[in-house]
């Protein structure tokens, strides 16, 4: 593949969109076009499985199911999109991948690693990002920062703080066992310095693709 397939990853509130849009912005002053899409959704049918998976009234999902559903959200955005533009010679921003599924469905709900990643295998047909950046902070400033934001909780977001606890905890084993994919960032800090870690290692990325 001939593209760049970037991906962001963290707790919730981390600062994944925001980062997103200043790379996407700094690259559209370098006159470097990207594609940035989001999990779950980031298609038409992923975006209905989206509305699916984040309904807070749908507290009864099987855990089964919850792992099928963000598995076919991939699938069609990596047929749809992602792998598409990777041939093209594109760059993809995606704010979550795969190890959204292993953070929050394996560490975070104590699913087996073995069936998460058998499915997402299928769903994603091996395609791995070259980089991912891992916007690590505590679980409670993270939850302070969606608070202020003001908007209702999603399904996710309402689980209890252990939840998300190990959430974290398996990310920083993620990017210990991979430490060729992933920079872990330190996204307590402020938008710009976070920006600036980010961009550090970005920098070289970009310079190798040219
Ligand atoms: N470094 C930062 N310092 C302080 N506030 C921040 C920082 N980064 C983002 N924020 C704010 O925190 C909130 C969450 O940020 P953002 O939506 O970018 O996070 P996210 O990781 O995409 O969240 P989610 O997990 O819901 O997808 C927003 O209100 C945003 O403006
Ligand atoms: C891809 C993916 C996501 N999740 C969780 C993580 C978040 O709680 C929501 C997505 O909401 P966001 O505001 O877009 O971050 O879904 C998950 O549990 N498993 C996954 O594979």
């Amino acid at each position: 593949m001939k593209g760049l397939f970037i991906t962001f990853e963290g707790p919730e509130g981390a600062g994944k969109t925001t980062q997103i849009a200043r790379v996407k912005e700094y690259l559209a002053d370098q006159n470097i076009s990207c594609t940035v899409v989001r999990e779950p959704g980031g298609t038409a049918v992923g975006d209905l499985i989206r509305n699916i998976l984040l309904d807070p009234q749908l507290a009864e999902i099987n855990q089964r199911t919850e792992i099928l559903l963000y598995a076919a959200s991939r699938a069609q955005l990596v047929e749809q999109v992602i792998r598409p533009a990777l041939e093209n010679g594109e760059i993809i921003l995606c704010d979550r991948y795969v190890d959204s599924s292993i953070a929050y469905q394996s560490y975070g709900a104590m699913w087996s690693l073995d069936e998460v990643l058998k499915v997402n295998q299928v769903a994603t047909g091996g395609l791995l990002p070259s980089r991912t950046y891992l916007l690590d902070l505590p679980v409670e400033l993270g939850q302070k920062r969606i608070k202020s934001r003001g908007s209702k909780k999603d399904r996710m977001e309402q689980k209890e703080k252990m939840f998300h606890d190990r959430v974290r905890e398996g990310y920083l084993a993620l990017a210990q066992s991979e430490p060729d994919r992933f920079r872990v960032i330190r996204a307590d800090a402020g938008i710009d310095e976070v920006f600036r870690q980010i961009m550090a290692d970005l920098e070289s990325m970009l310079k190798a693709k040219r």
